[in-house]
């Protein structure tokens, strides 16, 4: 690993649904890729001040510290420099965007950037992008038919789109049939993204799905990614050792807990806020805190470095 690790801000524009991108000069580290605007903070210098002063240096933008707030950490090592990219998002800023040290600037939505085209380092930040900062996960339900009737009440009111069915108790048919009557698409789960619950043979039965979530009893038996690239893939990570086999299977997201204590794990002891902060800020992934969070921990959450909540009781009643 290279000796000193470089802080660079880097700043996120939203923008009506698109966001900012630059060309960087081909003189440069990286030179010709794709990346999102920013650069050094300097010694002394909040990240936030560096956000400020680079984005209007190098785009001619407008931005306010105050309304920044943070998307994703990411440590890595290009073998010849390791950098720190402290990504942080705004959706305010004055002006139009110019070019101002020549490079190419312009706005594209989120699902059109492709991981090729940017700095290796730079492939979570663009599945940040394009995640929610909720993840719903279904819970129990009285009886196989119900699971159903719980997900078409609870989900249009909490108003999720990316949601994870969940089910351990139902058998290899429920589970079938649940998921078959849930992603038919109809007027309450319009651009609800589904994610499927368990091995990869869900996704062969269930195409039209967006990914699958692997328990970590699943993620554990794979040493290379086990799903197309066009799938999301999510898996269930509880410390340091299983958030590195995440990312070496290629996983777009994890969810990490429990944080706080749950009902749904009453006998696994939660990590705790502090310590959840140290391995969200140790992981060059998209990262869902999950485990007795409610919507009035999405703030503090989020300040960890994480994308945001992943739950159960916030939302299914
Ligand atoms: N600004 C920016 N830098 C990125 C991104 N992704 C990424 O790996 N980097 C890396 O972070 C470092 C940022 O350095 P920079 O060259 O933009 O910073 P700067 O303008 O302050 O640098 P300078 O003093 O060399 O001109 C580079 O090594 C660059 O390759 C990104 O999306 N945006």
């Amino acid at each position: 690993m290279s000796a000193t690790m470089i802080h660079v801000a880097v700043g996120v524009i939203r923008r009506n649904g698109r966001v900012l991108i630059a060309r960087r000069p081909d003189h440069l580290h990286q030179g010709g890729l794709l990346e999102f605007p920013g650069g050094k903070v300097e010694p002394g210098e909040s990240v936030q001040a560096a956000l400020v002063r680079e984005i209007r240096e190098e785009t001619g933008l407008g931005i306010v510290g105050s309304e920044l707030r943070p998307l994703i950490g990411i440590r890595h090592d290009y073998g010849d420099k390791c950098v720190f990219l402290d990504v942080w998002e705004t959706f305010i800023s004055e002006g139009e965007p110019e070019g101002r040290e020549g490079q190419l600037v312009e706005w594209r939505e989120p699902s059109k950037l492709v991981d090729r085209d940017f700095p290796a380092a730079n492939r979570p930040i663009i599945r940040a992008l394009n995640l929610p900062r909720r993840y719903a996960i279904t819970g129990k339900a009285h009886s196989p038919a119900d699971y159903l009737k719980v997900l078409k009440k609870s989900l249009p009111v909490s108003g999720d789109r990316l949601c994870l069915l969940r089910a351990p108790e139902l058998s290899h048919e429920q589970y079938q049939q649940f998921v078959a009557e849930s992603v038919r698409p109809d007027d309450w789960n319009r651009g609800v993204q589904w994610m499927l619950h368990g091995d990869e043979s869900w996704l062969q039965a269930f195409p039209d799905s967006a990914g699958l979530h692997m328990p970590w009893r699943e993620a554990q038996k794979h040493r290379a990614r086990p799903v197309d690239d066009r799938y999301l893939l999510a898996v269930s990570c509880h410390n340091e050792q299983e958030i590195r086999h995440a990312i070496r299977i290629g996983a777009d997201f994890i969810t990490l807990g429990p944080v706080k204590s749950t009902d749904s794990h009453p006998d696994t002891e939660p990590m705790g806020p502090e310590t959840f902060r140290q391995m969200v800020a140790g992981a060059p992934v998209v990262v869902f805190g999950l485990g007795g969070l409610g919507a009035e921990d999405q703030n503090e959450i989020v300040a960890c470095g994480a994308q945001g909540i992943a739950g159960i009781s916030y939302w299914w009643r």
